[in-house]
């Protein structure tokens, strides 16, 4: 017998116009809260220097950061995530620099809390940006990390933004048990507010960082960071390292990078539904649109909004992404569009 359709078979008459459609795409809009940036901020106070790599994206002087942030604001920005970018500052073995006051991201905070009381600020910590070696951790002489000093190194920098002002502290470096060691750190600091703790729970020894060593000159000069950063082939250790990391004090849990990882999103947010998810979009899921736009290959507003739409469709609650100030205004402009009809 000829196969015969049932009722349910017929999808098409359920999303026929705009608002069916919204209807089947539950929970993927995208909004102001749904949006963090990341911003570099370089030591020289005065400087806006363009990235090759990544078409549209500076690095801000601490004088300038706040000239940048009005236009972004007003259109609803709500929270940033600051890079310092050390370009004349001494790097060491340590990377002494990053929880003094020379640290350009440390000069930063309070001006922008001053100009916008109301922006949730994140802080990246990490050492690669301040080690004369580019790496995240500290070495003993063969060469393996040194987990005590390491962790002793986050936590003294994770306290240092803190006290600056940071309402985040985002930890990127991958190392064991660093959520337990800042989470005592930030506990322990004599001040009223409270500082929450963004895991980058699953980060990946991934390509797609390439235009970001660039943007922040946080190469590594010998080695990579796959003994550190996770193999990307690992769903085992994207579970185990995010369920740590919950049970470590964790108060958001993070993917990075994103459109390669939409599996892992997936399955840690339907693990962990009630934590906030996080994705990074990385430097080089930026240049790729961004490049293939500029070579008329495609759309830049339609694939970029797929591609957001996929990342919340997967689970993800807020994106970080370069992205973030054009889709603020898109947002915008279509706010605008509806109060006129
Ligand atoms: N640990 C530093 C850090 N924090 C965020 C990124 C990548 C961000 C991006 O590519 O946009 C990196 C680079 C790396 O780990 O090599
Ligand atoms: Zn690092
Ligand atoms: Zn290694």
């Amino acid at each position: 017998m000829a196969y015969q359709p049932g009722p349910s078979h017929h999808l098409q008459t359920g999303y026929f116009n705009k608002t069916l459609q919204q209807w089947q795409s539950s929970n993927t809009s995208i909004g102001t809260e749904n949006l963090m940036l990341p911003i570099f901020v370089v030591d020289s106070p005065n400087a806006v220097e363009t990235i090759s790599t990544m078409p549209g994206v500076y690095r801000y002087g601490v004088n300038k950061v706040v000239e940048f942030l009005e236009p972004v604001v007003a259109n609803g920005l709500k929270s940033i995530l600051l890079f310092p970018v050390l370009k004349n500052l001494p790097k060491d073995e340590v990377g002494s620099v990053a929880d003094s006051s020379d640290n350009p991201a440390i000069q930063v905070i309070p001006l922008i809390r001053k100009q916008f009381p109301s922006l949730t600020i994140a802080c990246d910590v990490c050492l690669c940006g301040y080690t004369s070696h580019g790496h995240c951790a500290i070495f003993n002489s063969d060469g393996s990390i040194n987990y005590e000093k390491t962790l002793a190194r986050l936590t003294a920098i994770s306290k240092a933004f803190s006290e600056a002002g940071a309402h985040i502290i985002a930890p990127s470096d991958m190392m064991d048990n660093r959520i337990h060691a800042i989470k005592q750190g930030l506990l322990s600091l004599k001040k009223e507010a409270p500082t929450s703790l963004l895991s980058y729970s699953a980060k990946f020894c991934s390509a797609f960082y390439g235009p970001f060593r660039e943007a922040a000159g946080s190469a590594p000069s010998f080695g990579d960071r796959s003994c550190y950063q996770l193999p990307c082939g690992s769903k085992g250790l994207a579970i185990r390292a995010a369920a740590r990391d919950v049970s470590q004090g964790a108060d958001f849990i993070m993917v990075k990078p994103g459109l390669a990882y939409l599996d892992i999103i997936s399955e840690l947010k339907s693990r962990h539904p009630e934590y906030p998810m996080f994705v990074y979009q990385v430097s080089g899921e930026y240049a790729m649109l961004a490049f293939a736009a500029q070579a008329g290959a495609l759309d830049l507003r339609r694939a970029l909004t797929e591609t957001l739409t996929s990342f919340r469709r997967a689970g993800a609650d807020v994106i970080i992404s370069y992205y973030t100030p054009q889709v603020l205004g898109w947002l915008r402009e279509e706010a605008e569009e509806k109060s006129k009809v």
